[in-house]
């Protein structure tokens, strides 16, 4: 990690000693601790995230729109994200770091273990990918290859077209009964982590139930074992459409990091989010 970070904040002593592991997350969630994640995008973000106590930091494909201006996420490139993925894990000191893979990159296991090894060897922990049960052999294949794996479901952007903008999902009986069998089987297939993306919050609390991974919800209620939020629509610096579970953190805040220390706070004590914030 560069020096010009180590101590970049004077005010703030870094309060985490070890680093975060996939078993101190598993051990939060069986305590009921609720887990932080933010996206980061490059070195200087994620010194601030990691000295604000943020848990995990995912080098989401949502820079497609917040980085490069596009209006979805399906420009990122593999290369885009290996390039994040390496400024962010310069920056970074303790946190638990993933990676998107973006779209178009996991369409065949052996495809998205090549990929994937891209992203770690950047210094991402873990990798994400968005999909059903159809992506349990790849699950499968990644996790049998020591690649940590997190699964996507609900609102899937990497799939705007198929469902027609960016929707709420697993609303009818139908949907939600396919997204528990879904979750099953990336469960079953090793996935170890599952962010649910804009759906109800009784959905999401069923789902969460019922696993023993960790759930990451955004736009996904109160009840999951953790919460993200992408960074930009936290620092209300996103310029574009915002979704119902956006809060911006920096009202009544005089600085980036008592935001980010008011997010974390607001996750932990569960106070985010708030019904105003869920489907
Ligand atoms: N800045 C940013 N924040 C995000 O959360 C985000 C990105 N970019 N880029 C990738 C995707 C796109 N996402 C989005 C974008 C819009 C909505 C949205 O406006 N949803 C409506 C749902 C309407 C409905 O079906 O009822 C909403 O009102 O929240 C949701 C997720 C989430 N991701
Ligand atoms: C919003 C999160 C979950 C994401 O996938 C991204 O930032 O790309
Ligand atoms: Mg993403």
């Amino acid at each position: 990690m560069a020096a010009y970070l180590q101590d970049a904040d004077g005010s703030t002593t870094a309060s985490r000693t070890k680093p975060v592991t996939l078993p101190t997350l598993q051990n939060m969630r069986q305590k009921g601790e609720k887990i932080t994640m933010l996206t980061s995008y490059d070195a200087s973000f994620t010194a601030l995230l990691d000295r604000c106590g943020v848990d995990t930091i995912l080098i989401g494909d949502s820079l497609g729109m917040v980085c490069q201006g596009h209006n979805s996420t399906l420009p990122v490139t593999l290369q885009d994200v290996v390039y994040h993925t390496a400024s962010v894990a310069r920056g970074n000191r303790t946190a638990f770091i993933l990676a998107d893979l973006p779209f178009g990159t996991y369409g065949t296991p052996e495809s998205a273990f090549a990929n994937a090894v891209q992203l770690i060897q950047a210094g991402a922990q873990m990798v994400k990918l968005e999909g059903g049960a159809w992506l349990a052999p790849t699950v499968r294949f990644l996790t049998e290859r020591a690649i940590p794996v997190c699964a996507h479901l609900g609102l899937t952007p990497q799939s705007v077209h198929q469902m027609g903008g960016y929707k709420v999902q697993g609303k009818t009986n139908q949907a939600a009964e396919q997204l528990k069998a879904d979750a099953l089987a990336l469960q079953n297939a090793g996935a170890e982590m599952l962010v649910l993306e804009a759906i109800p919050a009784t959905l999401a609390k069923e789902v969460t139930d019922m696993l023993t991974i960790t759930t990451i919800g955004i736009g996904a209620g109160p009840d999951c074992s953790g919460q993200v939020l992408v960074l930009h629509d936290l620092l209300g610096v996103f310029p574009g459409h915002k979704a119902r579970f956006v809060k911006n953190f920096m009202e009544g805040q005089t600085s980036i990091d008592a935001a980010v220390t008011a997010y974390v706070a607001a996750v932990k004590d569960g106070s985010f989010p708030a019904p105003e914030h869920c489907f």
